[in-house]
């Protein structure tokens, strides 16, 4: 077994060195390899993604992924720009269903932006289209006839693609609390009117699944108002994004969301896919020491489990994160005041 690490720019390496602390302790005799990525790997090789980068992602059994993102290149041609890097590698990998679960952890309740009891009821799963949308369409600038510039970006998505996103999601309700809450933006976007219509031929196949559509706007006030009421929600690429961090403050902090990015290819283990925390690469912060490693670490977990088929070291990850939690070791983004290596020191020691 073999894992591509690519811990990128800003806080990804801080992070990254934590996860990989924790899955050496776990000693599961995993080989890792490590390649440069996003606004790194520009400056290096004149390349976000370098060819080498894609082929080990490529030939690995899964990708441990940190952050990409660096103001030094936010004036770089669209193609060079770091996030590249990220869309290109869920684009080349074909890594179409982003997971990105987000539970309230014991303790930490009163961080919520919500209040306690609000936010104590959420468990939900946010299934994110990660290959289509106005992420992949059509995208320039141009003048008009009168001289004014025009920036337009083309939504689309094709009804296999709807498909294919809604029985993963369809599959994650079964084995959760199987409720499943489709959200789109259908009175308004054709894009979403054929999203609607196509989950509706889905649900078909799953009666025990009990499917509800919400619209986007209303979606986001639900996540405050009642986040309890879901159990999992399937979007699009663009509205997903958005929601996957409003979910993030909603049980304390952004430091906290892993995800995974799965598509259909096989390990002998499990599924091919691309682990990240959901924040980006926090140029804020970087090379303070001070950014929360756990949701890369959470993302580990479900790399474990995702990827390699390891339940129970998974579930060993999830519970030492969740006891230091418990036992009080948060840094700053948790009105804490541990840095990044004292939390990694602190899952270790509840490994
Ligand atoms: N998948 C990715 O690699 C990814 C995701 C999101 C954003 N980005 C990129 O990252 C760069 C910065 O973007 P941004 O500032 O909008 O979003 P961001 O997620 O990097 O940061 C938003 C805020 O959250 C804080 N934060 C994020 N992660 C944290 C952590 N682990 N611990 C403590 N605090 C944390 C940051 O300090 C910042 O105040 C941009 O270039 C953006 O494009 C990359
Ligand atoms: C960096 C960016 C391209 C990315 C996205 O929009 O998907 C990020 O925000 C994320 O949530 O992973
Ligand atoms: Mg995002």
């Amino acid at each position: 077994m073999m894992i591509a690490c690519l811990p990128g720019d800003g806080i990804g390496p801080e992070i990254m060195a934590q996860a990989l602390r924790v899955l050496a302790a776990l000693d599961l005799g995993i080989e890792t390899a490590i390649a440069d990525v996003g606004g790194t790997a520009y400056k290096k090789h004149g390349h976000p993604l370098p060819p080498e980068t894609l082929d080990l992602a490529r030939t690995s059994d899964a990708v441990l992924f940190g952050a990409v993102g660096d103001p030094d290149c936010d004036n770089l041609e669209r193609h060079l720009r770091p996030e590249q890097a990220i869309l290109g590698l869920r684009s080349a990998l074909g890594l179409f269903a982003n997971l990105r679960p987000a539970t309230m952890f014991k303790g930490l309740e009163h961080m919520s932006a919500l209040k306690p009891e609000v936010a104590s009821a959420i468990d939900l799963l946010i299934v994110r289209e990660l290959n289509g949308d106005v992420y992949f369409g059509e995208k320039a600038q141009r003048v008009l006839e009168d001289g004014r510039r025009q920036g337009f970006d083309f939504m689309s998505y094709a009804e296999d693609e709807v498909r294919r996103i809604a029985h993963v999601a369809f599959r994650a309700a079964q084995g959760r609390k199987g409720r499943l809450c489709s959200v789109d933006k259908a009175n308004v976007l054709e894009t979403s009117q054929l999203w609607r219509d196509v989950v509706i031929e889905v649900a078909a196949e799953y009666p025990d699944v009990e499917l509800s559509h919400m619209y986007v706007d209303n979606a986001a006030m639900q996540l405050v108002r009642n986040p309890g009421q879901f159990d999992v929600i399937v979007t699009g690429n663009l509205f997903g994004d958005i929601l996957s961090d409003q979910a993030s403050m909603c049980v304390g902090s952004i430091g906290l969301l892993a995800s995974a990015a799965l598509g259909e290819r096989q390990t002998g283990k499990g599924t091919f896919g691309l682990y990240e925390p959901i924040h980006g690469s926090a140029p804020d912060i970087a090379g303070q020491g001070k950014a929360n490693p756990m949701a890369m670490i959470l993302s580990l977990a479900m790399l474990l489990r995702h990827s390699l088929g390891l339940e129970e070291q998974a579930a060993r990850v999830e519970k030492a994160v969740s006891r230091a939690l418990a036992d009080g070791i948060t840094g700053a983004d948790l009105g804490g005041s541990a840095g990044t290596s004292e939390v990694g020191d602190a899952v270790l020691e509840r490994l």
